[in-house]
């Protein structure tokens, strides 16, 4: 667990050997205090470096110990020790320091980091603080404003910005541990006492208290509900106003108040929840560690849209050569300037050049045959898309991959008019696709392991967020959606108003209620699909009662918000009201508050006063509901899957760890309690009523969310 060897006859040399990332388990813990007592009181040893194998320094603490009880020697005495220890001690950083690795580095006296190291305080993500020194020992290093953002956000920095923040003494482009050991040498008999962060005094500005409430109003805003960050300005206040012995005592309490919340056990389950995600595997035994992905070296979209312009640019930033297709020359013009303008405003954020070279813009189909995959990114129209799919057939080489961004048809239909079944997959981006990191990978049945495994691994590229899922109307995501936003409608039915739906969930966590967030997507889209699909328009048989469609509660407001051409924030006009047709400053409209009066007299529906509790259930019940559910007919293999498809996919609140795991937060007994009386109440709701194996899991004493999976048996996974 950590290595100890004497180097250059008086360097001993410390490397933390826990791969992959050289967690700070409590056996590190334990390997360490015995290395640096033994480097401390070895008479040869003048100095000391500590390096992680591998070439990452180290990940920090081992998060999987903080669901049990706390084993091995505790972290802040080891550090504090290092710090004080008489002979000099050398940080080698290379790959990775964060976390408790960072604070690690912050007792050493010196740092050497290697150029491309990154390094970090990303406790706050994980719903802790830097509770090992790290709130006391950043401020008094570089300064309250610097330490405040690094630690309010978690965010990485590179080794140059840790250079120029005074983090570290040296960058590298040799072998950091190599150069450390060096520096070491050079370090015998030089004083230590400034080298002690601890012993610094905290610079402090005049206006602390100014500055604190500045933080502490942006991180109320950016992150509502949100502790951790809200601790971590405490913390770092105590490093301003305390001297080192109380302000580490500070952190510890606060650490304690975060450390068994539930919003801690939440984002460290997104952590893993997002890990897992990505370790696929198939009925078939076929799995992500065992199926090779094709290389894709370049790609096609057919179809320059909102959808399409996103996926080219996702791909360019990958490296990728991408020929984007449309069917009109006007289109193809718009398209292509857009998308450069896309790419130049991205490279010029991230300081590297636009990757234009790897673009081509066409009108023929036939500039496809030598392409490795094509992601048709046409109109949502079947008989449009199977179009494609069979041209497409004719025209690519044999090998050529055919993907489909569709939110919701069947994959297998299109599939099936191809030459080649096996190699068809649906790759389902989120709008923009250039900036939402979720991608659904829809696995048919007859897409082959291989190319399920390529789509994932291009989705990894492109630095998504990938999740195979598989094929049902709607995937998981949008199957989800719609028990979620029927219930908002219900509840408008019955008394409830945009404004105040949507303040429940935002006060939840979600950065937009379910109205707000429909202007910003647009409603004509599901107003279409709605009129397709015969629940609204002219092909409703006018036999059927105005508010039931097939036996079942229907409610046809968001229809008669269309209807007056009020299609959400593009047309200035939707559940709100907007300062200009894309506007995006909602306010109430005092015209849907008519249109909800005269529906609820026209039905003689009573309103009544609806509850923020009652909104919630409602809504995120049904929604979680509707996950079970899918958890049974096999279309996700985890509830991890669903949860990351919700945190990446449509802002659920991280800290709440995604609709599953809240419904197991909740108690899985409580969710069914809940769900059988508001079906009780709504007999002709059929979301409402509790799924089976919502109903098996609290018959087995409602299992934790991890092991749900073993009490799913599937008859017929379609993963
Ligand atoms: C009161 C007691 C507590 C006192 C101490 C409190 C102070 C200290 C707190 C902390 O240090 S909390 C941890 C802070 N560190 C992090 O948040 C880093 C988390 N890890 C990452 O960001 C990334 O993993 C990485 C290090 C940048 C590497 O990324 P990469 O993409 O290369 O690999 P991954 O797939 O993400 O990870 C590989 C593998 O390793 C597991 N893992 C990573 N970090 C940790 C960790 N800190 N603890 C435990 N396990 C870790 C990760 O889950 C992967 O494993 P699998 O899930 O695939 O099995």
């Amino acid at each position: 667990m950590a290595r100890y060897e004497l180097v250059k006859r008086s360097v001993a040399l410390i490397t933390l050997t826990n791969p992959p990332v050289n967690a700070l388990s409590s056996a590190v813990r334990h390997a360490m205090a015995k290395s640096m007592e033994q480097a401390l009181n070895d008479p040869k040893v003048t100095a000391v470096v500590i390096c992680g194998e591998n070439g990452r320094f180290c990940g920090g603490a081992d998060i999987r110990e903080f669901a049990g009880p706390l084993r091995g020697p505790p972290l802040v005495p080891l550090l504090d020790a290092i710090e004080a220890g008489e002979k000099p001690v050398v940080a080698a950083i290379e790959g990775v320091a964060l976390g408790g690795g960072f604070e690690l580095a912050l007792v050493c006296h010196y740092c050497i980091a290697h150029f491309k190291a990154r390094l970090g305080l990303p406790e706050v993500t994980l719903g802790i603080l830097p509770a090992a020194g790290g709130t006391q020992r950043l401020p008094r290093l570089i300064g309250i404003p610097a330490a405040l953002e690094l630690i309010t956000t978690g965010r990485h920095i590179s080794a140059q910005e840790a250079l120029k923040l005074g983090i570290v003494d040296q960058v590298t482009e040799q072998n950091a541990c190599e150069v450390a050991v060096e520096f070491a040498l050079r370090a015998v008999a030089k004083p230590l006492s400034s080298r002690r962060v601890s012993m610094l005094t905290t610079p402090c500005p005049p206006d602390l208290d100014a500055l604190l409430e500045v933080v502490t109003m942006e991180v109320k805003k950016k992150a509502r509900g949100v502790m951790a960050p809200l601790a971590c300005i405490q913390a770092v206040r105590a490093a301003a106003t305390m001297p080192y012995s109380k302000g580490i005592k500070r952190e510890s309490e606060l650490m304690a108040t975060l450390f068994n919340s539930g919003q801690a056990r939440a984002l460290q389950y997104c952590f893993f929840a997002q890990r897992t995600a990505g370790k696929w595997t198939l009925p078939s035994g076929a799995q992500w560690n065992n199926s090779k992905p094709r290389e894709i070296r370049s790609a096609a979209i057919i179809g320059l849209g909102t959808m399409g312009r996103g996926i080219v640019v996702s791909l360019a930033r990958a490296g990728i050569s991408v020929i984007a297709v449309e069917s009109e020359k006007k289109l193809l013009e718009t398209g292509k300037q857009m998308v450069i303008g896309m790419l130049e405003r991205d490279a010029k954020r991230r300081g590297v050049s636009a990757s234009l070279n790897l673009l081509k813009f066409t009108l023929s189909l036939q500039d496809l045959k030598d392409v490795d995959l094509v992601i048709e990114a046409v109109f949502e129209d079947m008989a449009l898309k199977k179009r494609v799919f069979q041209e497409l057939s004719k025209v690519c080489r044999p090998a050529t991959l055919l993907c489909t961004n569709t939110s919701g048809l069947d994959v297998d239909a299109l599939a099936g008019v191809t030459d080649r079944p096996h190699l068809v997959v649906g790759m389902h981006f989120f709008s923009p696709a250039h900036v939402m990191k979720l991608l659904e990978v829809v696995c048919g049945p007859r897409s082959s392991s291989e190319t399920i495994a390529t789509a994932m691994s291009l989705g990894k590229r492109m630095g998504k967020v990938s999740v195979a899922v598989g094929n049902c109307p709607g995937f998981v995501g949008n199957r989800m959606l719609k028990p979620y936003l029927d219930q908002a409608t219900f509840l408008l039915e019955e008394g409830a108003t945009p404004e105040q739906i949507d303040k429940a969930l935002e006060d939840f966590g979600f950065a937009m209620g379910v109205f707000r967030m429909s202007d910003l997507a647009g409603l004509d889209v599901g107003w279409r699909i709605r009129k397709e699909s015969g629940l609204t328009g002219p092909d409703v048989d006018p036999k059927n009662p105005p508010r039931r469609r097939h036996g079942r509660r229907y409610c046809p407001i968001p229809d008669m918000v269309c209807e007056q051409g009020r299609f959400g924030q593009k047309t200035g006009r939707g559940w709100y009201m907007y300062d200009k047709p894309g506007g995006t400053n909602a306010k109430p409209d005092p015209l849907i508050q008519n249109l909800l009066e005269m529906y609820r007299s026209r039905y003689a529906i009573q309103p009544r006063n609806i509850s923020d509790k009652e909104i919630i259930e409602r809504c995120l019940f049904a929604l979680a509901n509707e996950g079970f559910r899918i958890l049974e007919d096999g279309i996700a293999a985890r509830p991890e899957d669903i949860d990351v498809i919700y945190l990446f996919g449509y802002g659920f609140p991280r800290h709440r760890g995604g609709p599953m795991f809240y419904a197991s937060m909740v108690g899985l007994e409580r969710v069914l309690e809940r769900l059988e009386h508001y079906h009780q109440a709504h007999p002709d709701v059929p979301h409402l009523e509790p799924s089976p194996l919502l109903k098996k899991l609290v018959a087995c004493g409602s299992p934790s969310v991890q092991t749900w999976r073993e009490h799913i048996k599937t008859m017929h996974s379609h993963l």
